[in-house]
């Protein structure tokens, strides 16, 4: 049997991307075709290794082959990707920022950022996180680094800071740089030159997504990173109960304002549900249910997933390991899955224009 080159674009052209509503071929995603006989190979480059719909892009890759070429054809599909990025973070090498916020406090927003950057490494993606909670960092503790201090070196008379690296993230909170035992008066100014430091002055390296966990509410912090750095875009934290919802969209209002202007990611809802780690199908929507789809459904942004509700999670926060570095189990589960709709919704924001779409090893 005879195959083309041109005939595999052709079949392939009749693939759709799901969320960028184009075919595979438009948006460059098929390369290295390599045909020998009946043998036909191809990779396929994802927007995000985390893609949700892997599984079903590779099928109708090869359903496209076997229905406008032949059946007989012995195909092998490389999924890959290569993260893009819209615009440029103002971090080089760091081609997404994704803020992680609340509009109330102890709502899990430093619980979801951690699981949500362990996650996205999870999936392949190179990822970095920063704790800019100036008023409670939480992430050294959850990580087991509470005594761990970054190198810091002077390059060109300029400080260069080594992010620390755990479970295959790079990381640095403002917690590194303060004694816990001696609470610092931060002024206005002072907090402002120490976030954009955790940015500008530290070895970020080459990374996919650099996610934020900003202090809860709406204040300075979140007016520096915005200003000082094009955030991708905001992933918004909240529980169930009404005064948690009301607060959250005030948080998605002020991102919303022309001054500050980040696209909102979606929500995600924490503490859905409560559910013995015995009975893990049994689920007691002790606060209330579907709060978080409706306040994503009435700001018409999308609703990243709902994390149930469960005592190993602070047990592990405290524990310095991260509850999604456990495999199987409900809450490895809720964080891949929600991780996935994040990257996402990355994607399909950066196909609205994308600038630049630089290759990363797979
Ligand atoms: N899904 C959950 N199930 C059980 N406990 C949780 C869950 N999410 C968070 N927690 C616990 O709730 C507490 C607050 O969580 P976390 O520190 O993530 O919240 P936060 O919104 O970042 O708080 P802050 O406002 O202080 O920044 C922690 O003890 C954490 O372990």
């Amino acid at each position: 049997m005879e195959i083309t080159k041109e005939q595999v674009l052709q079949a392939l052209g009749n693939v759709e991307e799901p969320d960028l509503k184009k075919d595979l071929v438009t948006l460059n995603m098929i390369q290295d075709i390599h045909i020998d006989g009946s043998k036909l190979s191809f990779s396929v480059v994802l927007t995000t290794p985390a893609c949700p719909l892997k599984a079903l892009i590779e099928n109708a890759c090869r359903n496209a082959i076997g229905h406008f070429i032949s059946k007989e054809v012995e195909v092998t599909v490389n999924m890959t990707s290569r993260v893009t990025s819209q615009k440029n973070t103002g971090v080089p090498g760091v081609k997404n920022i994704i803020a992680v916020a609340s509009g109330k406090g102890g709502v899990g927003k430093s619980t979801v950022s951690v699981n949500l950057a362990l996650a996205l490494s999870k999936t392949g993606a190179k990822v970095g996180l920063i704790d800019a909670d100036i008023y409670g960092p939480s992430i050294p503790i959850m990580f087991g680094l509470e005594n761990e201090r970054p190198k810091a070196s002077q390059v060109d008379g300029k400080t260069r800071i080594e992010p620390i690296e755990k479970f295959g993230i790079k990381l640095l909170s403002i917690g590194f740089f303060t004694d816990p035992n001696q609470p610092v008066p931060w002024r206005g100014p002072m907090v402002s030159t120490a976030i954009k430091q955790l940015f500008n002055d530290a070895e970020w390296g080459e990374l996919d997504y650099l996610v934020v966990d900003l202090p809860p509410g709406t204040g300075d912090i979140h007016i520096t990173v915005t200003q000082s750095f094009p955030v991708t875009g905001a992933v918004i934290v909240t529980t169930p109960q009404k005064v948690a919802l009301a607060d959250a969209k005030k948080g998605v209002g002020m991102f919303l304002m022309p001054a500050i202007n980040v696209p909102i990611l979606g929500v995600v809802e924490n503490m859905s549900y409560f559910t013995p780690a015995e009975l893990p199908e049994n689920k007691y929507y002790i606060f209330g249910q579907g709060g978080g789809q409706k306040l994503a459904q009435t700001l018409d942004v999308p609703f990243l997933g709902e994390i149930p509700l469960i005592k190993s999670i602070s047990d592990s926060g405290d524990a310095g390991r991260p509850i999604v570095m456990d495999e199987g189990g409900v809450m490895n589960t809720a964080f891949m899955e929600m991780a996935r709709r994040v990257a996402q919704q990355v994607s399909i924001n950066n196909a609205v224009s994308p600038m630049q779409a630089t290759p990363v090893a797979d």
